[in-house]
């Protein structure tokens, strides 16, 4: 049986490509600027065999806008179309010249944008006719393309002086509502401010000049005869302007580009007054695809940097052409704050050039770029600790935040770049800096939490420590012990805070005192711990503290600071209680007199305990439940 070709509704099918391809229809412009340059690309190819084609003033697209007729013209002197290339190129929706051309030429050293054959018909987005004129290479005759749209095209004989091609737009009025809104408008595709805009925005990397006559306000000279309160007029004057920037500074060699260059080229494109901390400028040759990339470590959070509106993302090119601005899915959450972008032209791109076809090759983008921009942050936490300080001032949190994540699924990943405040250095240190000036004898890593590096460095618990010259690393963010927690070890050292458990700081002497005056007295701390109505799960001697009186320890997972930052959350999950335990350091004055108390007035023993316990909490940096009672107490001690 003879096969039966499909057929088409035509009408239909322009329809949906017109309404369901793009989602913005300012691409039209992209797409007929991508046909001009291709069109130029090959008739430069076939000028290689046949100079009489090297056009005399060079090659160039033209934007030319006559709001009158509302008519928007992209001019090419490219390759043009036979009255036959029309027909087939233009008449047949997904028939794309192009392609066949980059097949048949076999040629690596064009950049043949068009693949699918229908950006064309972007243009029926913006506007309600659309004419082609165009005159082939070596041809005498010149045709005009013409059509409404959904009606078909007719295609006749028409004038055109040079070889190349005018495509000249019919822009739609803009729709309005009953009331006279705008609700979808058109003119601003009139306009050359837009336009430009427009060019700079998809396509500011098209190797050929895109020009458009642009307004300027000028000055007219003063006149001879002018009087003396003279006011200065103006005229609007058309200049002929170069819209794009053509050569893509990240296609040039490195060694070719000053610091000025890429600094420049970031503030202008990321809009960021601040100078970058760093650029990574690399090519990469991969199995699934090569690309350039170009990536730059802000020296500051933009201001929605950590708010919901904050998008991530690299902008993406495809032969230097915009395909997406914020491409999401090249960079991990914990590397989001990281701009820039990458251009392949190896890219298989869907029909709107809005998304890739396979992810594949933009995951394996994604990897190799992730690694890139970690081993360029470990350079600079080595080599230029200063700006590694400032990266890590302004996005520090973002990298903590992806090690606790997802339960701390990426924690080995990020590790090395962590930085913690170091109670020794005074300065901000990474783990493995700490493991490493650890001296002989030191088992366990210290860290202590709490909201601020003065109050941490006041903690009675970190006595001890210091004593033994260890150095303490300050925790002061909400986030810090959690993540610590997660990676609970380094180079096979465990973490401790100060403030939890046993630190086997003191010599086992001082502990068996420690436990002998505990026993001796556990009368009078279970009376204390009674009092406290479930406040504290014990209260003992301390073997930790040397000089002063008082602190609040936790035994179990969860840290006193935990506990603070857990309750602190709006959605926290119900309340939360660490297991807290007071310790009284048996060599101050103050043991003694609770041990008097104990024996001679024990509900002024109990008031004692209320008074000891707020003030642990204090030193802890936790506020107490009632600072009105605890201050009228101690007045009525000085009264005493
Ligand atoms: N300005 C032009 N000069 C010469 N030929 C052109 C021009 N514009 C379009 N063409 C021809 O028309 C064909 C169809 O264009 P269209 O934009 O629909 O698709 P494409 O560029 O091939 O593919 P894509 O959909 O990927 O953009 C092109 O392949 C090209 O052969």
């Amino acid at each position: 049986m003879a096969k039966q070709q499909f057929k088409a509704e035509s009408k239909r099918l322009l329809d949906m490509m017109i309404n369901s391809i793009y989602t913005h229809k300012e691409i039209f412009l992209r797409e007929l600027i991508s046909n001009a340059s291709d069109a130029i690309d090959k008739r430069h190819f076939r000028s290689l065999t046949d100079a009489s084609l090297v056009p005399e003033n060079g090659y160039e697209i033209r934007l030319t806008a006559d709001t009158d007729a509302r008519t928007l013209t992209i001019s090419d002197n490219g390759i043009g179309m036979t009255k036959d290339e029309l027909e087939n190129n233009l008449g047949v929706i997904a028939q794309s010249g192009s392609l066949a051309f980059k097949k048949e030429n076999q040629t690596e050293d064009t950049d043949i944008i068009g693949q699918f054959g229908v950006g064309f018909y972007a243009s029926f987005m913006v506007a309600s006719n659309v004419r082609v004129i165009s005159k082939a290479c070596g041809e005498t005759q010149a045709y005009v393309w013409e059509s409404d749209g959904a009606d078909g095209y007719t295609i006749e004989p028409g004038e055109k002086d040079s070889f190349g091609t005018d495509i000249i737009l019919t822009i739609k009025p803009n729709q309005e509502n009953e009331n006279g809104d705008v609700e979808e408008g058109y003119d601003e595709f009139l306009e050359t401010y837009r336009l430009a805009g427009l060019v700079r925005k998809y396509s500011d990397y098209i190797r050929y000049p895109i020009k458009m006559l642009m307004p300027h306000s000028k000055e007219k000279p003063k006149p001879e005869d002018a009087p003396e309160d003279y006011q200065p007029e103006y005229e609007t004057v058309y200049e002929d302007e170069t819209l794009n920037s053509m050569v893509p500074l990240w296609k040039k060699d490195k060694k070719d580009i000053t610091e000025d260059e890429y600094n420049e080229f970031y503030r202008s494109k990321f809009m960021d007054y601040m100078k970058p901390l760093r650029v990574i400028h690399s090519h990469s040759e991969g199995l699934t695809a090569s690309y350039t990339s170009m990536l730059y470590i802000p020296a500051q959070a933009p201001y929605d940097y950590y708010s919901k509106d904050y998008q991530k993302g690299l902008q993406l090119y495809a032969s230097g052409v915009l395909i997406m601005d914020k491409c999401a899915d090249l960079l991990p959450d914990y590397f989001g704050f990281v701009r820039g972008l990458v251009d392949s032209s190896d890219l298989s791109l869907n029909i709107s050039r809005e998304m890739l076809q396979h992810d594949r090759q933009l995951k394996a983008i994604a990897i190799s770029l992730e690694k890139k921009i970690k081993s360029e942050l470990l350079k600079m936490q080595k080599d230029d600790r200063e700006n590694y300080e400032k990266f890590w001032e302004a996005f520090g949190y973002t990298i903590k935040a992806g090690a606790y994540a997802n339960y701390g699924a990426d924690k080995e990943k990020l590790r090395d770049l962590l930085m913690f405040y170091s109670a020794k250095e005074k300065k901000m240190i990474s783990l493995k800096e700490y493991r490493e000036a650890m001296p002989e004898g030191q088992e366990e890593i210290y860290y202590a939490a709490g909201t601020n590096v003065d109050l941490l460095d006041k903690l009675p618990q970190a006595e001890m420590v210091r004593k033994h010259d260890y150095d303490i690393l300050y925790l002061t963010a909400d986030i810090d012990e959690f993540v610590i927690n997660l990676l609970a070890e380094q180079d096979e050292k465990k973490f401790r805070s100060i403030t939890a458990g046993d630190l086997n700081l003191s010599s086992d002497e001082e502990k068996k005192e420690a436990e002998e005056k505990s026993t001796a007295n556990r009368a009078m701390f279970d009376l204390m711990k009674e009092s406290l109505d479930g406040k504290v799960k014990d209260v003992r001697v301390s073997s930790r503290l040397v000089s002063d009186p008082v602190c609040l320890t936790s035994e179990g997972s969860l840290s006193i600071e935990m506990e603070r930052v857990l309750n602190a959350m709006p959605n926290g999950q119900g309340h939360v209680n660490a297991e807290k335990i007071l310790e009284i350091n048996a060599s101050h004055p103050v043991f003694e007199t609770l041990c008097k108390l104990y024996n001679d007035d024990q509900d002024k023993l109990k008031q004692y305990t209320e008074l000891l316990y707020n003030q642990a909490l204090l030193i802890a940096g936790i506020p107490i439940a009632d600072p009105a009672a605890f201050s009228n107490a101690i007045c009525d001690l000085m009264a005493k």
